[in-house]
């Protein structure tokens, strides 16, 4: 997408992908981005270094790249891994950024919050939000919202497609065309939260303009309360948070 975008050229890029992993390597190589299959040879020729691996492999890949990391920007996107995790585990110049982005930048319209580490500076602060703005939105937060923000806005994306699914799944048992349910679940998906976002009402009254007395949404709303709807999803936010917090003690 930095690309597309004119962000950055593909000769200023590189990317550490395991040849098992055909379909990165593959759309890297379509870009015309430098593929190599060690760590080492990304932080040697880069100045900002995103990375994207699992937690769990976090601390292998820091140790690893420990050496060559002074004076470099790491941009981090793991859940659950504490800036204090990352700072001591990397040389003391290196200078680190933790970013939590979302799934739906690769259509430009990401939710990215980011919290800087003691040594990052303005400029990189700077750098970070104008990448992530690029793709969506980016503010910056405090680390301790991050678990929280990996659980409502990292994670999102997925509970809200089980929602388009399960839309789109009632409108099909009632007699619709899968195809054109999809396309009104996702529309309606993206114009309430439209709403949402841009017209400073609370979702609740926003809720009562669609409920008319004795209607059809009544009778729908009814049937989601009778079946735990709202507790299902905030204790959805609740459950993803706790295993972040779970990650994040295990790798400090
Ligand atoms: N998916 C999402 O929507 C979001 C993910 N994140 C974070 O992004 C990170 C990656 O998540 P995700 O993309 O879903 O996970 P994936 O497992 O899909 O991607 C991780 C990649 O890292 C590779 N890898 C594994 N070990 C190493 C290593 N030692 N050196 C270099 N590369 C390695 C894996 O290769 P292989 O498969 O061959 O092991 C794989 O290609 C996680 O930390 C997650 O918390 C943050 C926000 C949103
Ligand atoms: O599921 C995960 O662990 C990552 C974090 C945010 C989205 N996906």
């Amino acid at each position: 997408m930095f690309l597309k975008l004119g962000l950055a050229k593909p000769n200023t890029l590189i990317a550490s992908v395991h040849p098992a992993d055909k379909l990165s390597l593959q759309s890297f190589q379509s870009l015309g981005v430098e593929t190599v299959i060690k760590n080492a040879p990304v932080v040697q020729q880069s100045d900002v270094v995103f990375v994207s691996v699992k937690p769990q492999v976090v601390p292998s890949v820091l140790s690893e790249i420990q050496p060559l990391s002074s004076g470099k920007l790491f941009l981090s996107v793991a859940m659950g891994i504490t800036l204090s995790t990352i700072e001591s585990s990397l040389s003391p110049q290196a200078r680190v950024i933790r970013v939590m982005p979302n799934l739906p930048a690769v259509v430009c319209s990401g939710c990215s919050v980011f919290v800087r580490g003691s040594k990052a500076t303005d400029a990189d602060a700077d750098i970070t939000q104008k990448l992530l703005q690029s793709v969506g939105t980016c503010e910056p937060v405090d680390e301790s919202q991050l678990d929280v923000v990996t659980a409502l806005s990292g994670s999102g994306p997925a509970y809200v497609f089980v929602m388009i699914e399960a839309l789109a799944d009632g409108a099909v048992h009632m007699g619709m065309p899968r195809d054109l349910a999809y396309r009104l679940a996702s529309q309606t998906v993206l114009g309430a939260g439209h709403m949402v976002r841009d017209s400073g009402m609370h979702p609740g009254q926003l809720k009562d303009g669609v409920t008319s007395p004795a209607g059809s949404t009544a009778a729908a709303l009814r049937q989601l309360e009778l079946s735990g709807f709202r507790a299902a999803v905030s204790g959805a936010v609740e459950q993803a948070t706790l295993r972040c917090r779970q990650i994040s003690g295990k790798t400090k």
